[in-house]
């Protein structure tokens, strides 16, 4: 063993290695190691035969997450599961120099205009679902979250960020080519990508339809058939023009959407999942939210608009708590691109490692947050003293906008540096809009008013909570 790499977790079998015990409960694995002597912050595991070493803590998120791109490289992990779902040439099939230019046209797509035709267009989404729904029939009844909100979450994010063709389709054909396209979202994919296995040929077929179903919108809308009803993604990206001036490929646009569909779909449906099945477990947060939205809009709670959901402050916070706990992304990975001396340590990573970042253990821990464990939104109450995130952080642009580094924050549910999330605004208008129309409809419960919450399902790219995660709703007077 080289003295100058991180100490390797004990394991009996070569290339399973700690595979089990991390994929079972990733923070089980990285807390319980964290807190062996001879481990600390920096160790290593195996992970289906990959040497994957684990950076914790504020010092290990900011090594990893601000790494320089001459030390790590996140296109070379993550390409061989993202590429055959968003296709050709975006996101982590293209240098990273042009991914930068993809998310300055998605950042700079969410404009305050599309962001506030997109707060009506969700409500209306929300109420019309609600209506029709078979389990919010009657008075009162109970349902399964996770698996309603997984239906709901795709409604809203498509007739908004997708736009109305896109919604309409997902009422026939586009729910099953999605399902087969996740299909090839899974943990498997990653270790072992070019498995000729059956769910890989109707993942490449739901692929290739639906970059042809993208492809025959965006002629039609060139043609001017269509008109312009709402400001969706698919609208801007039509108008976009890389640096060196040619416009952005059909192609391009399909698999832009298709990655903004994945992304929005797995950690938008699995955070509004977390913050009902958590609510249940403290329904006096829910009539808390009630009086805040009496006291700030109007008793008469008239329709929500983007100005108001910036003056609803418990609602923010019940969204931020709830990804403090329930992060989607447990772990971020990086190829080490040469050998890399880990900040704080005598420790040499070598370009046959993998990094990897868990921005979730420094939100769980007690040094950083009091009584880790507990979901408590006021924990979050302006004054309290809490980690608000340093003001003065540094920031810097690396072609999609200003960001904050995030260098000491124990709280980054987003990420942060290059790779940073820019769906977070767009998530947070997703999740307050379908929050506040379920906080006017219902209360809700566990049954038998139990405090207690589901567990986390690891198994998938995404944590979310396990299903069935029942909830009792009772429709106010
Ligand atoms: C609660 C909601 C969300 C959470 C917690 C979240 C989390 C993250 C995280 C942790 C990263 C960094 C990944 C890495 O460093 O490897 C990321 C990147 C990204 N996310 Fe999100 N995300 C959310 C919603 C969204 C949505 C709604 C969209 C699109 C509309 C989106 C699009 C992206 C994109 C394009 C990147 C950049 C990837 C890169 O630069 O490598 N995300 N997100
Ligand atoms: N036995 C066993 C056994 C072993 C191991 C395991 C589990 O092991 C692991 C290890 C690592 C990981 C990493 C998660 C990971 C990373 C990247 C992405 C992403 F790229 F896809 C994303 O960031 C996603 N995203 C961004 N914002 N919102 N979503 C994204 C970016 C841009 C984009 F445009 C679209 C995107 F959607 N997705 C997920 C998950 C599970 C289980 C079982």
């Amino acid at each position: 063993k080289n003295p100058n790499e991180p100490p390797l977790v004990f394991h009996w079998f070569p290339v399973l290695g700690s595979t089990i015990t991390y994929g079972m409960d990733p923070y089980k694995f990285f807390f319980s190691n964290r807190a062996k002597r001879q481990h600390g912050d920096v160790f290593t595991f195996i992970l289906l035969g990959r040497k994957m070493t684990v950076c914790l803590d504020t010092k290990g998120n900011n090594f990893i997450l601000n790494g320089k791109i001459k030390d790590v490289n996140a296109e070379e992990i993550y390409n061989p599961l993202s590429g055959p779902v968003f296709g050709k040439d975006v996101v982590y099939d293209c240098p990273n120099s042009k991914l930068m230019e993809q998310k300055k046209f998605v950042k700079f797509g969410l404009t305050q205009e599309s962001l506030r035709s997109y707060v009506t267009l969700i409500t209306a989404e929300v109420e019309d679902f609600l209506k029709r729904h078979k389990d919010f029939k009657g008075q009162k009844g109970a349902f399964n979250v996770p698996k309603v909100m997984a239906e709901l979450t795709i409604y809203t994010a498509s007739r908004s960020l997708q736009g109305e063709e896109v919604r309409n389709m997902f009422d026939s054909r586009f729910a099953a080519l999605y399902t087969d396209l996740d299909m090839g979202f899974s943990p498997i994919n990653f270790m072992l990508p070019w498995a000729p296995l059956p769910h890989n040929r109707k993942r490449d077929v739901a692929r290739e339809t639906m970059i042809k179903v993208y492809g025959d919108i965006v002629r039609k809308r060139r043609s001017g058939a269509v008109k312009k009803e709402s400001p969706d993604m698919i609208w801007h990206l039509m108008d976009c023009k890389y640096k060196d001036g040619t416009q952005v490929p059909d192609h391009e646009i399909a698999g832009i959407m298709i990655a903004l569909l994945m992304a929005g779909q797995h950690s938008s449906s699995s955070t509004i999942a977390w913050i009902l099945l958590r609510l249940a477990t403290k329904p006096e947060i829910i009539e808390e939210l009630l009086a805040e939205q009496k006291a700030i809009l109007g008793e008469d709670l008239p329709s929500l608009t983007y100005d108001d959901l910036q003056r609803l402050p418990l609602h923010a916070q019940v969204v931020k708590e709830t990804l403090r706990l329930h992060a989607p992304i447990h772990s971020i990975m990086r190829k080490v691109k040469q050998p890399l001396v880990i900040d704080g340590t005598n420790y040499t990573v070598p370009t046959s490692h993998t990094l990897m970042s868990s921005p979730g253990v420094s939100a769980q821990m007690d040094e950083h947050f009091p009584n880790p464990a507990v979901w408590d939104p006021h924990r979050w109450d302006a004054g309290a003293n809490n980690f608000e995130g340093a003001e003065d952080e540094e920031k810097i642009d690396y072609g999609w906008g200003v960001v904050s580094k995030g260098t000491n924050s124990p709280y980054l549910p987003f990420g942060a540096g290059r790779h940073r999330c820019i769906g977070e605004q767009f998530a947070y208008l997703q999740l307050q809009t379908i929050l506040v129309a379920f906080v006017r409809e219902f209360k809700l419960k566990n049954p038998g008013g139990s405090r207690d919450i589901v567990g986390t399902d690891y198994s998938s790219l995404f944590s979310k909570p396990l299903t069935p995660g029942i909830v009792e709703w009772e429709r106010r007077g």
